[in-house]
């Protein structure tokens, strides 16, 4: 029998792990370094739709690992990596910078619906050959109409930092979605179902 290949998991988000963990896969973080430029990596290009955006950053901090696995000496394992982005109508919606800006997103996300993205990234150099493969995820989600007083509350709270879209669906927002159709992991950051098919055409049992 051969043992699992533990997998790098090119991710600082706390959410990708918990997911990843969920799912029995054995991993590593490869987290990027301070000395690394993410905001840089995540600027949406003029006229970008939301799934060309999402794939191409994904596939830059798919990159990015490749060479931080490389610099830092580790051995040859299969690296994963993911990005999530929200999109209401033709905007992109990133992670909020401040306050102000949470509470101007979740007043557009009020009452109505919107589409969640993630890619999924892979990419294994086994000896002779290099697999690469990339999945995307798209979800639907309705939120209810938000008074002004919900959307303080819930800024306050603290949970739309660090969330694109400036909500956490596995948080206090559940009290505010309706409705939703996909990939509830995947509306976190990682979807589950498709990472588990991505592992195991790499030839990582799941
Ligand atoms: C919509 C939504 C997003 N999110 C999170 C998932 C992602 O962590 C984050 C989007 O940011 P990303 O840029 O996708 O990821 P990240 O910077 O947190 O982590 P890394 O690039 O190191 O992998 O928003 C939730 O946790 N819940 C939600 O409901």
């Amino acid at each position: 029998m051969h043992a699992r290949p533990r997998v790098d998991l090119a991710s600082a988000s706390p959410r990708r792990q918990e997911l990843l963990r969920q799912i029995g896969v054995d991993f590593a973080l490869l987290a990027p370094g301070s000395d690394e430029d993410a905001e840089a990596l995540e600027q949406v290009l003029r006229g970008e739709s939301a799934a060309a955006y999402v794939t191409r950053v994904t596939r830059l901090k798919l990159d990015a690992a490749v060479a931080r696995q490389i610099r830092r000496g580790l051995p040859d394992a299969p690296i994963l990596c993911a990005d999530t982005t929200v999109a209401l109508g033709r905007s992109i919606l990133g992670k909020p910078g401040d306050a102000d800006e949470a509470r101007a997103m979740l007043a557009r996300l009020s009452g109505r619906a919107h589409r969640v993205l993630t890619a999924v990234a892979l990419r294994w150099a086994r000896t002779g050959r290099l697999h690469t493969a990339e999945v995307l995820s798209t979800s639907q989600v309705r939120f209810a109409a938000l008074t002004p007083t919900q959307i303080d509350d819930y800024v306050a709270s603290g949970e739309p930092f660090g969330k694109a879209g400036a909500y956490a669906v596995q948080g206090r927002a559940a009290c505010y979605i309706q409705h939703l159709r996909g990939s509830y992991s995947g509306i976190m950051g990682l979807p589950l179902f498709e990472t588990a098919q991505l592992l195991r055409q790499a030839g990582i049992p799941v």
